[in-house]
């Protein structure tokens, strides 16, 4: 498991390791750790030396610290260029050292370029990136450099022009290949726009982790977590001990919708699946090991629910739901039985002491909580988790799981292949199986996720995706990870 830290805990623990040290050595620590990274990416495409390296250099230690690499890049026979944008605001120990190994500072970008080192602005970022710089970060993409290519970009610390806490991106931002952080990983990272902007992200360590307190901003899981945390089945297991999960989903109009979620269902670690609905039929053929009634009333036990995808939101639709949530067992609900909520006939019944996932997409999201999730996503979802008690799982590209107490988690292998129609149904019916399988609520929706993206991953490889391809990848992704 990775951690995402907000500004205000990195500069309080920059500054408690600060104390301990000689002035400006977490800064040589950065600097060292960038140098090396640009170092080797100009190695593996020509060489360092004689490679024409270019530093956007803004007014704070974002700037020093690319001043010093730019420095130790010099020295090592890159010709390197600094352009300062508040010349009279820059790093001015850093602009000497760059200077004594051979830097030189110019007023514009170079025709060819192997290599873009944005130093413009990181953590003491504030509001969309200003002009000049704006405008600078616009023509980049433009550059080329050793045989015609796009010069690779590396962002220091967080791509210029996203907001780091939340990981929005307000206007012009740089879009980095690579980008190069120290002591900890920062929510513009993992989140939102930004965690795309951010390319490839790698840590370098200063020694922070000794002095960061408190509670991160986002947690983000790793295929160990995952593959640690999925039930098993033992020798003592049978169908029931594994969990039973009830499937309240799909309807006459879409049967589709019930199909795809039992398929996630099945690939999910529970002995059986129920199905409950009018989809019966549609069902049990494609999955005869499924055991199906027309309603949940009607559908023998499970240890959990899943109620939602394609089930339509007329009064019985209404009256499926009502039955779900009358339970006592974990229940997670998707699409129509979100928007049968905002209808606000069930509001009480959410009140309930067993755990609710729900799992929105934007649009839901904002018929719930009355506004889209905005710039801060995981704030907003964390509201939403405490509002109605339930874990909230936000889909999005980097889809955020956000609890009643404030815990966050960003997932990190989502995929563009999964914004297709019903790729929801199979997560929901994946998740449903999870929650059945006895794991808690805020974890089955990291683990789903999770695995659901890796899905959406693999299956993106044979080209174009549907979610019966999803549906389908989960099976050889869970094979290889656990
Ligand atoms: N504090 C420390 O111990 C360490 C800090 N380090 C570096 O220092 C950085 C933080 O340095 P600073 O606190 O000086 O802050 P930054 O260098 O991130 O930015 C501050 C400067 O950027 C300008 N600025 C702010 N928002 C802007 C915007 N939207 N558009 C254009 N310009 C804007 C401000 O005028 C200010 O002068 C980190 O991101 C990291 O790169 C590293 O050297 C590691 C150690």
């Amino acid at each position: 498991m990775r951690q995402a830290w907000r500004v205000a805990d990195v500069r309080a623990a920059e500054k408690a390791l600060m104390a301990t040290l000689p002035a400006g050595t977490l800064m040589q620590r950065a600097a060292a750790g960038l140098a090396r990274r640009c170092a080797l990416l100009l190695s593996e495409s020509g060489g360092v030396y004689g490679a024409t390296v270019v530093l956007l250099v803004g007014s704070g230690d974002n700037g020093g610290d690319t001043l010093y690499a730019g420095a130790t890049l010099a020295s090592r026979g890159a010709g390197v260029r600094a352009i300062l944008l508040r010349p009279d605001r820059v790093h001015l120990a850093g602009l000497a050292a760059f200077r004594r190994a051979g830097g030189v500072t110019v007023g514009d970008l170079p025709d060819r370029v192997d290599l873009v080192v944005d130093g413009i602005v990181g953590i003491g970022a504030s509001g969309g990136l200003r002009e000049p710089a704006a405008a600078l970060v616009r023509r980049l993409p433009g550059l080329r450099g050793r045989g015609g290519a796009r010069p690779p970009v590396v962002a220091v610390d967080v791509p210029s022009g996203v907001a780091v806490d939340t990981g929005d991106v307000p206007g012009d931002a740089v879009h980095a290949d690579i980008t190069v952080t120290f002591g900890c990983l920062k929510p513009a990272h993992v989140v939102g726009a930004a965690a795309v902007l951010a390319g490839h992200v790698e840590l370098i360590d200063i020694g922070l982790s000794e002095t960061l307190h408190g509670d991160p901003a986002v947690r983000v899981p790793d295929a160990a977590d995952i593959a640690s945390w999925w039930p098993r089945a033992d020798a003592g297991s049978d169908k029931y001990s594994r969990g039973v999960v009830g499937i309240a989903t799909g309807s006459a109009t879409y049967p589709g919708a019930a199909v795809l979620s039992v398929t996630g269902a099945l690939a999910g670690p529970t002995g059986m699946v129920r199905y409950a609905g009018s989809a019966d039929r549609d069902v049990v053929h494609r999955h005869p090991s499924v055991v199906v009634a027309p309603r949940v009333a009607d559908a023998g036990r499970v240890q959990a629910w899943v109620c939602g995808s394609g089930l339509g939101t007329d009064d019985g639709a209404r009256t499926e739901l009502r039955s779900v949530l009358a339970t006592s067992l974990p229940v997670l609900l998707d699409a129509d039985a979100l928007t049968l909520l905002v209808g606000g006939q069930h509001a009480t019944d959410l009140r309930r002491d067993a755990p609710l996932v729900i799992t929105p997409h934007d649009g839901e999201f904002a018929r719930l909580a009355g506004e889209r999730p905005g710039a801060d996503r995981v704030g907003a979802a964390c509201r939403l988790a405490a509002w109605i008690n339930a874990v909230v799982l936000l889909k999005g590209d980097r889809t955020i799981v956000a609890t009643p107490s404030g815990e966050a988690w960003a997932n990190p292998t989502g995929s563009p292949a999964l914004a297709t129609a019903g790729s929801g149904d199979v997560l929901a019916g994946l998740l449903g199986s999870l929650l059945a399988a006895g794991v808690p609520p805020e974890r089955a929706a990291i683990m789903a996720a999770y695995v659901h993206g890796l899905a959406g991953r693999r299956a993106e490889r044979d080209g174009p995706v549907t979610s019966p391809d999803v549906a389908a990848a989960l099976r050889p992704v869970l094979a290889e990870l656990l």
